[in-house]
């Protein structure tokens, strides 16, 4: 088995999920159009894009609760067309609100669920407990829970089986902070250590990047780019820099004039320009030759959300 190192994580890169031309159409509009990736064991994957993109279509497709029009969902070898079943005993889904009993505690409403599938053991049950961390509050009742809480418990409902693929539609949709970073927590622990692909939908860019190994970005149903979080980090090499000037007019026209490809920018005393960062000195060093006077010189990333703005032409992701 090839292994490979994702930002220090070891994952597998044998594909647990694969997709191959997801289509989905209804009527004449094409909602989801031909998504082709595989995810492998180990790896929390991104499913990045704005609101009506076909996030939860294609996600509904993968888990049986509507049908493809066309194309291939492969669940650790088993095609989701030939053998739906036997698929989807390797699939745990948290795609609608979780079926839980208010009234019960959370270890009653395990009890329950785990009756469904014959081969869970009340061994399992605590062990999927401690693994979200409910180990406390699991026979307090559902009613009392916090969102959060009721999540933890929703994964926990959907990790009874063993699946080796979770996957988890907007998770983090009414949660706050603490239990948006308590779920990044748990659902890398468990890519991480039990190995399953975790499967995160999401319009939120800021939370993709800190939750996940790689993004794809979906938008009007096509599939615009794939990207791991650490190369993206690592692609960043571009970089804004402002330069606070004795005279900007004076600065602005003689950058201007020796890279006319480059938008130069007046900031009040300063000019602001978007250059590799190994393009700078050459930049102080003309002005300098030019007999501007330079006071700072301040550097700032390209932001992840810029690029990602880049990619999906402007439509905005939060
Ligand atoms: N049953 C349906 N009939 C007609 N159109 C539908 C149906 N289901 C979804 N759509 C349309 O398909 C598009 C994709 O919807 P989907 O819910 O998959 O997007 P999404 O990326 O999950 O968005 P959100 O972040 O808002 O949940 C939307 O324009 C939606 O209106």
């Amino acid at each position: 088995m090839e292994r490979n190192n994702l930002g220090g994580i070891v994952v597998s890169s044998e594909p647990v999920l694969q997709l191959h031309n997801v289509t989905k159409k209804i009527g004449r509009r094409v909602i989801v159009d031909q998504l082709t990736f595989d995810v492998p064991k180990g790896e929390v994957f991104g499913f990045l894009g704005p609101n009506g993109a076909g996030k939860t279509t294609t996600i509904r497709m993968i888990v049986g609760l509507i049908k493809m029009t066309k194309g291939e969902v492969i669940v650790n070898g088993i095609s989701i067309k030939n053998n739906f079943q036997l698929a989807m005993t390797h699939i745990g889904a948290i795609v609608e609100n979780p079926e839980m009993y208010k009234f019960l505690s959370g270890y009653q409403n395990l009890l329950l669920f785990a009756r469904r599938h014959q081969q869970v053991t009340k061994a399992r049950i605590d062990e999927v407990i401690q693994l979200v961390g409910l180990q406390h509050r699991i026979h307090d009742k559902v009613k009392k829970y916090s969102l959060g809480m009721r999540q933890r418990l929703g994964v926990a409902q959907a990790l009874l089986h063993k699946p080796s693929v979770l996957i988890f539609d907007e998770p983090t949709n009414g949660l706050d902070p603490a239990g948006i970073r308590e779920l990044r927590d748990y659902l890398r622990k468990l890519a991480k250590e039990e190995g399953i692909a975790v499967i995160v939908s999401s319009h939120l860019l800021s939370e993709m990047e800190l939750m996940c190994d790689r993004i794809a970005i979906i938008q009007n149903g096509k599939l615009i780019d794939i990207r791991k979080i650490h190369e993206l980090r690592q692609q960043v090499g571009v970089q804004q820099v402002t330069i606070e000037v004795s005279d900007a007019i004076a600065a602005q026209q003689h950058v201007q004039a020796f890279y006319p490809d480059l938008a130069v920018v007046i900031q009040g005393n300063s000019i602001q320009l978007v250059i590799d960062r190994s393009t700078i000195p050459e930049v102080v060093r003309y002005l300098v030759h030019q007999q501007i006077d330079l006071f700072s010189i301040q550097l700032g990333q390209q932001s992840l959300e810029d690029q990602f703005l880049q990619l999906t032409g402007g439509e905005q992701i939060v």
